[in-house]
């Protein structure tokens, strides 16, 4: 049984992203995968540019996707799950509450870094610490799916990384730029893209009264309490992903309620594993 979906790509879209590190908030024995995303308010200038194909989307032609049922069977790698959505809506906090929720189940990606490690840092935990020759070698061999450069140092996520959370038999939860989704649309991976939108502002006003967002370059990574240019920009931000993307979306999920997000969150995963999608034929067949 097949069955047609519209699909659209765009062409010649240029993004700046930029790269926000983590390990400053990240809290013991948990550290986020590094994003490319924040911006830099002050100058307009990116604190990390994009490299190679990821500043442009090629591939224009709005097309038709066949698709096909699919229901993973009990011996198959579990589906990717890829994570995406505007700076400080919640990700982290969520992909947080759900790989605390079950750490045996749920594994994120160890980054590479070319930075030193540092001394209560361990190689393959916090980071993956290569040289910058060797990491410049990988990038040439396409083998991560993002990476940027942060302070003269490169830091990136393997395609490998993603491998070796599956090969473990766990969900591995990826948080990327929506342009990158495409390049993980595949046979192996099977991505299933969550979006997670802001609410309201009046809802953000009120829910993220107490929560910080770690600022940009300025402020050297610290954690500041949410502004009203900040909350205008994630809903700006969400809207722009929301129409460029939002073909690729599987699911949308509001981070309103942060606990009611989880919940909504996690009935998603349960039946990810055991329902039917639809997906692209070329990932069954091809
Ligand atoms: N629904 C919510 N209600 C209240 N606070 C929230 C909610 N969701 C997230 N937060 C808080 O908002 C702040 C930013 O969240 P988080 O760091 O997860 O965002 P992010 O999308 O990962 O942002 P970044 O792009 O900066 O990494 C944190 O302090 C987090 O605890």
């Amino acid at each position: 049984m097949h069955r047609s979906v519209w699909h659209c790509t765009f062409r010649n879209l240029v993004f700046f992203f930029y790269l926000a590190i983590d390990s400053v908030c990240a809290p013991a024995g948990f550290r986020r995968s590094f994003r490319l995303s924040r911006k830099d308010k002050k100058t307009n200038k990116s604190m990390y540019e994009c490299k190679k194909s990821d500043q442009y989307d090629t591939a224009d032609v709005p097309t038709y996707e066949e698709v096909t049922p699919y229901r993973r069977q009990m011996n198959e790698k579990y589906r990717l799950v890829v994570l995406v959505g505007p700076v400080g809506v919640g990700l982290n906090e969520l992909k947080r509450k759900l790989l605390i929720s079950d750490t045996q189940h749920y594994g994120v990606t160890v980054p590479h870094t070319t930075r030193a490690r540092r001394s209560q840092e361990s190689d393959g935990v916090e980071y993956i610490f290569i040289s910058k020759h060797l990491f410049e070698t990988d990038v040439q061999n396409n083998k991560f799916i993002e990476y940027g450069e942060y302070k003269n140092n490169y830091y990136g996520t393997s395609i490998d990384s993603v491998r070796s959370v599956l090969a473990k038999n766990k969900v591995c939860l990826l948080d990327v730029q929506p342009h990158t989704v495409k390049h993980l649309r595949t046979l192996e991976f099977k991505p299933y893209v969550i979006f997670i939108k802001p609410p309201s502002i009046e809802r953000l006003r009120e829910t993220r009264k107490n929560a910080k967002i770690i600022s940009g370059r300025d402020d050297e990574g610290a954690a500041k309490p949410f502004t009203e240019e900040d909350f205008q920009e994630m809903i700006k931000s969400a809207q722009i992903m929301e129409s460029q993307y939002g073909h690729l979306f599987d699911k949308i999920i509001v981070n309103d309620d942060l606990n009611m997000a989880f919940k909504e969150l996690k009935t998603t995963f349960d039946k990810l594993e055991t329902e039917t999608y639809w997906v692209p034929v070329s990932w069954l067949h091809s």
